[in-house]
């Protein structure tokens, strides 16, 4: 991923990455992809926040479209995905190396991952909840969501949301070696048995994608969530400053 300098996920960036994975999927000699940042230290920002603030109703249900199509498309890929997860990796940084099959964390403090949207005043919908609860269970995922939480390396691979942490100059080569050990199965068997696992998952986003992205525009279309948001941008911008 190369979108300077966060990595956010804007409109066109996920228009970009959705482009890339299905010229991938067309192409039958590709079997696996692993999803890596451009940006040194930053995996993901999560969801391009100026995409959620200060918009007009048609933008925000637009841009909602999009970040579903990313999770279903990412997320059922019959190809072997896995993250290389070099950088922080907040909310959609994490929604989006859920989608994997596998995750491999550099192991350096700094690179936290969780969905930590309640510290944005707002709140992760349905399926990123049931995305979370079936990769660390129910229990590690009620307290993630309500609290927030932005695990460092050892946590994340203690609660499972990462499968493995490794020094940060083998994540790239640790990557490429579960990549070889997944591509050692029958593809048609593996990629089944990744259907089985994971379709009641997406088909309950599919039946109520119309009312979810109704439920998004109402949400963030609040005068207490746009403060909250505008809030938070500016938090991030005088850090800077
Ligand atoms: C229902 C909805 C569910 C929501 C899900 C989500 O994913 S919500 C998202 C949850 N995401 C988060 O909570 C993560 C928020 N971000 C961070 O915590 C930090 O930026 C960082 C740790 C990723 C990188 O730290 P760092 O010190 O290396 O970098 P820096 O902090 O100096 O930022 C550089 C520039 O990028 C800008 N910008 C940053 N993020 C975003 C964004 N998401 N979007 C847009 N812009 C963003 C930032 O304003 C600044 O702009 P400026 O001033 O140049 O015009």
């Amino acid at each position: 991923m190369r979108n300077p300098p966060v990595n956010s996920l804007s409109l066109e960036f996920l228009t970009e990455l959705l482009i890339s994975l299905e010229k991938l999927e067309n192409d039958k000699t590709f079997h696996g992809i692993i999803i890596t940042s451009d940006c040194p230290g930053i995996f993901s920002a999560g969801l391009d926040l100026t995409e959620m603030c200060g918009r007009d109703p048609e933008h925000y249900a637009e841009y909602w479209k999009a970040v579903q199509e990313m999770w279903l498309r990412f997320y059922l890929s019959n190809l072997v995905v896995i993250a290389a997860i070099n950088g922080v990796s907040p909310a959609g940084g994490c929604l989006l190396s859920l989608t994997c099959d596998y995750r491999v964390l550099a192991n350096n403090p700094k690179y936290a991952i969780g969905l930590n949207e309640t510290l944005l005043g707002i709140v992760a919908p349905f399926w990123f909840k049931d995305t979370l609860v079936n990769t660390i269970g129910h229990r590690s995922a009620e307290r993630a969501l309500q609290l927030g939480l932005l695990f460092p390396p050892a946590e994340a691979l203690r609660v499972g949301v990462v499968d493995q942490v490794v020094p940060e100059d083998q994540v790239q080569s640790t990557a490429r070696l579960v990549m070889a050990q997944w591509l050692d199965i029958p593809d048609h068997a593996r990629q089944l048995t990744k259907t089985l696992m994971r379709k009641p998952t997406a088909d309950r986003l599919l039946t109520e994608r119309d009312a979810d992205i109704q439920n998004f525009v109402r949400f963030i279309c609040k005068d207490s969530i746009q403060k909250s948001l505008h809030a938070y941008l500016e938090k991030l911008k005088q850090k800077k400053g």
